[in-house]
């Protein structure tokens, strides 16, 4: 077993790994896209080798779609009293120990008036 929760927390292989930093996946001129198909295990979230996930396309297709159709149709608001709390549990794999809570709020624009009064 690669223990993938601690190499991405090693600040040998990440710089300040517990920042969120989305950029840092970014690739910079003259840099290599960042691989998370299991070629580069410093992040390797569908395994690698011959056991690597076969369903990884799909998987990552389907959760992009999702995270963008999310960004683009809400306006995703914080909850004062409900800060996000990123302390983590244990259980089937590593999920939040507080699940995240957030106001949403429809992207009017795009909505049809008939939409909008059913909102
Ligand atoms: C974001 C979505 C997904 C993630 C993060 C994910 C992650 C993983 C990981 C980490 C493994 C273990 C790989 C290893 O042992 O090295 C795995 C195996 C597997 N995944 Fe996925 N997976 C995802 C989506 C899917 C989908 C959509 C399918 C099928 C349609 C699928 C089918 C499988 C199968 C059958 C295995 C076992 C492969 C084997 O042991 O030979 N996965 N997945």
């Amino acid at each position: 077993m690669v223990n993938m929760w601690a190499i991405s927390r090693d600040p040998e292989v990440w710089v300040d790994p517990l920042e969120f930093k989305p950029d840092r996946f970014v690739a910079r001129d003259g840099e290599m896209e960042f691989s998370v198909f299991g070629s580069d295990l410093r992040l390797a979230p569908f395994g690698s080798g011959r056991r690597t996930c076969p369903g990884k396309a799909l998987g990552l297709t389907t959760v992009t779609y999702w995270v963008a159709s999310l960004l683009h149709e809400y306006e995703w608001l914080p909850l004062d009293e409900n800060a996000v709390d990123l302390s983590e549990v244990l259980r089937l794999s590593c999920e939040m120990a507080k699940p995240l809570v957030a106001k949403v709020r429809p992207r009017c624009g795009r909505l049809s008036p008939a939409q909008l009064s059913s909102v």
